[in-house]
């Protein structure tokens, strides 16, 4: 997969006051006293670069709170003035970015329920031709990363060059304690595939709860992302929306004071020369184990030309599950996590499936007369 983005650093567009980056404020702006009173407490930190709050809300289900609508511009704009902060706001159609430019909103996200639908990113971008703002896009909500791709191509096509992606966590049917799987992998292969591209990290929908907010904080520093966006609200318990998963602007002072900031390339020579020399040791390693690997696979064609000619299976359950234990158990003792173990064993097993099918599905060469 390809991605050519054509866009500016981040500190062409924020200069974040403190350091880690943080976009904070309500996850609905409710009434113009909660939101001026968070904001208030907020600035007051001098932790926050950005305010947010969410005034148009897509909920699941109607009859629920779908947020205060355009009045909450106003109040997002008395904010501005008596904090000095830039504001965001979610936009999902067309309508909502022209209204949210009229009012001097300085930075626009795409929700993940709006990354999800080509036409609605479509429509945001159409709004969007010949504007200078920033847009934060949201990955999707399922894990599909050519549609968070696609999102951010739609936007940055449409002339957005002060674009960054915010990873929020993927909705999945496994049982969790995160409201939305970080998957981890996704937003390091978006940032494989376009090193420029900042990407922010959303916790609070992550975690769904306050509690496992610090973790995942610091986690998202240490994969190198550039900042933290967070819900708080003056008062969490009687938030109109997200009310388990919101901090208290105290609270969220605190979290930022317990990260711990690292660098992303190290600079002091000795660490250097240190890691130079264990990477060393990882390239000996790596090299071998791609040998070993090319070893397994041409036993495992043996096999599968074995298995043709004597009409026997691909697939050899029994065997097949006695690896998976013994070697589990094997890594387990050598302090291998039983889960990678697993999950190594499962992609080599079905390359082995895919060799054999292709060697059994192979013409059989013409016999010479
Ligand atoms: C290699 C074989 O074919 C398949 C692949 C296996 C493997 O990669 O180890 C194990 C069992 C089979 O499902 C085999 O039968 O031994």
């Amino acid at each position: 997969m390809k991605l050519n983005l054509n866009i500016e650093p981040l500190s062409n567009w924020l200069k974040p006051q403190h350091q880690p980056l943080v976009i904070a404020g309500p996850c609905s702006a409710e009434t113009e006293e909660q939101l001026l009173a968070t904001a208030d407490l907020l600035a007051k930190t001098g932790k926050i670069s950005v305010l947010r709050a969410g005034i148009w809300k897509p909920r699941t289900r109607p009859g629920e709170f779908e947020g205060i609508g355009s009045i909450g511009l106003k109040w997002l704009q008395r904010a501005k003035e008596q904090t000095g902060l830039p504001i965001t706001v979610e936009v999902a159609t067309g309508k909502h970015v022209e209204e949210a430019l009229a009012a001097g909103v300085d930075i626009l996200w795409v929700g993940a329920r709006s990354t999800v639908n080509p036409f609605t990113v479509q429509e945001i971008a159409d709004a969007l031709k010949g504007v200078d703002v920033p847009v934060m896009v949201k990955n999707p909500v399922n894990p599909d990363l050519s549609l968070w791709i696609g999102a951010l191509e739609r936007i940055n096509n449409a002339g957005i060059t002060k674009l960054a992606a915010i990873s929020r966590g993927f909705s999945s049917y496994e049982k969790s304690a995160f409201r939305n799987e970080p998957m981890w992998e996704l937003t390091i292969q978006l940032k494989t595939l376009c090193p420029q591209l900042p990407v922010i990290c959303d916790p609070s929908h992550i975690c769904g709860n306050r509690e496992l907010i610090p973790y995942i904080s610091q986690k998202a520093l240490d994969l190198e992302m550039q900042g933290l966006m967070v819900e708080s609200h003056i008062d969490p318990s009687v938030a109109w929306t997200d009310a388990k998963q919101q901090l208290t602007p105290s609270s969220l002072s605190e979290l930022i004071d317990h990260l711990t900031i690292r660098q992303p390339d190290p600079v002091n020579p000795k660490v250097i020369d240190k890691l130079a020399e264990l990477r060393k040791q990882i390239d000996k390693i790596d090299d071998l184990v791609i040998q070993k690997l090319a070893e397994r696979m041409s036993i495992v064609d043996k096999i599968g030309e074995y298995k043709r000619d004597n009409g026997i299976t691909i697939l050899q359950l029994n065997r097949w599950d006695e690896i998976i234990q013994k070697r589990a158990s094997f890594g387990k003792a050598l302090k291998l996590d039983e889960d990678f173990t697993t999950k190594m064993l499962e992609l080599i097993h079905a390359e082995s499936i895919r060799r054999q099918t292709e060697i059994m599905n192979a013409k059989a060469p013409v016999a010479e007369k």
